[in-house]
């Protein structure tokens, strides 16, 4: 016995304890956040969620691994005999030695994911009334067989990405990051798999003008691409048809990537007076070499799905008839794998280059918010609508 009394009352006030140490506060207040910083921030808000007590040796671990994260190793002097609940929590933070406080927020990160997942309403059938996933207005999410399932459904507009979609498509990841399934997909309604950034965003500007949409634009994409850095489980992209622009560049992010014959691979940037996103200015290079990566990101070279897949963008190609009964019966397979080891498995695999990732979305993003200022981009724009100046 430690001497916490088990009771929701004592959890809620255990959070509170956590809460209320001034590295954190420093921590949250910090101009600058660090990519698993941010992830462990979320981690802590998923905390206060949790229904059920986790038990005090779980509780114990997580205290540990979050003094871990945010002091470094224990080096306080262990409290005395009688002093339960303080000499319980020393020896849990000591226990940790001197792990990292990298690898402490990770296992932090992990433990919580874990916790919540563990509690999360097991999903047996697709959408049905009443579930939060019908409610989107651009999307369609279902999950069935382990699989959840992200369709871009604006096919009267090739899937063009709108403001609205975007925040959607957040939102599915989100639920589908927490949600039982074992797999997540993205794929397109229609013939296209997505025509990129709605061009009309960029046209739809308030009494604040320009700057304003350019900043709110940029803080937007900036946390659009942050979700599939920070998405916890294999996601797979199901290109049913061509993909442009963001669509393209985002698919570095995917674990796999599946297409159809029929698809092609275009990132138009310099056509439309803009630069690179999706963190497709370090994954594109570092995946297919600079000078391949340059003829897709500076001169707009339209790859063929067989090319994209000998570049390594593309995991595998199907014939276009077979495209969708050949993928789903992959996926069905893929998706009676054990749900944790592949998340760990993931998680091992990409966790290295997430803070990396971060940093070049932040960047990209400053640098496309003062490209949609330009005369350049406008001059794309104004001409893909007067003129509808195609790719
Ligand atoms: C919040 C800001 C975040 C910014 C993120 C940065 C992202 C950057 C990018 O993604 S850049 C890429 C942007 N995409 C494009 O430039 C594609 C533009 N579209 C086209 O060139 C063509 O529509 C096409 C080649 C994709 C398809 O041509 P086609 O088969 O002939 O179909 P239509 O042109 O008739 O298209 C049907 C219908 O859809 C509308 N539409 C298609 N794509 C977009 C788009 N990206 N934005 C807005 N609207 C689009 C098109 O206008 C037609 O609408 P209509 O029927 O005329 O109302």
């Amino acid at each position: 016995h430690i001497g916490f009394h088990i009771c929701p009352q004592n959890i809620i006030s255990f959070y509170r304890l956590i809460q209320s140490f001034p590295a954190v506060k420093l921590h949250l207040t910090g101009a600058v956040m660090r990519a698993t910083e941010v992830e462990f921030d979320k981690a802590k808000e998923h905390l206060k969620t949790l229904k059920n007590d986790p038990g005090n040796d779980t509780k114990l671990r997580i205290y540990a691994l979050f003094k871990q994260a945010t002091q470094g190793s224990c080096s306080s002097p262990k409290p005395g005999m009688l002093d339960f609940v303080n000499k319980a929590k020393w020896e849990a933070w000591n226990s940790l030695g001197n792990i990292s406080k990298e690898d402490a927020r990770q296992k932090y990160v992990d433990l919580v994911g874990t916790l919540i997942s563990s509690e999360a309403p097991i999903q047996k059938e697709a959408t049905t009334a009443g579930d939060p996933k019908s409610s989107y207005q651009t999307l369609q999410v279902t999950t069935e067989n382990n699989i959840t399932t992200i369709l871009l459904n604006r096919p009267e507009k090739k899937n063009a990405i709108s403001r609205k979609m975007y925040e959607e498509i957040m939102q599915a990841l989100e639920q589908a990051g927490k949600d039982d399934s074992v797999l997540t997909v993205m794929t397109g309604s229609g013939d296209y798999y997505c025509s990129g950034n709605d061009l009309s965003n960029f046209t739809q500007v308030g009494a604040e003008g320009v700057e304003k949409l350019a900043r709110d634009s940029g803080e937007l994409l900036t946390r659009y691409v942050s979700h599939f850095i920070d998405f916890p489980k294999p996601l797979i992209a199901v290109v049913n048809g061509p993909a442009v622009g963001i669509a393209v560049t985002g698919l570095g992010l995917f674990d796999v990537v599946y297409a159809t014959d029929r698809a092609t691979f275009h990132a138009p940037f310099s056509q439309l007076g803009q630069s690179p996103e999706g963190c497709s200015s370090y994954t594109f290079p570092k995946m297919m070499g600079t000078a391949k990566a340059n003829e897709i990101l500076l001169f707009n070279k339209k790859l063929t799905a067989a090319q994209a897949c000998d570049l390594g963008l593309v995991t595998e190609v199907f014939p276009d008839n077979t495209f969708q009964q050949e993928v789903w019966k992959k996926l069905r397979a893929y998706a009676k794998l054990p749900k944790d080891s592949l998340r760990y498995s993931k998680q091992l695999i990409r966790g290295m280059e997430k803070e990396k990732l971060h940093a070049v979305n932040a960047q990209e993003c400053v640098r496309l918010q003062e490209r949609w200022l330009s005369e350049e981009c406008m001059n794309a724009i104004m001409s893909f609508f007067q003129n509808k100046s195609k790719l």
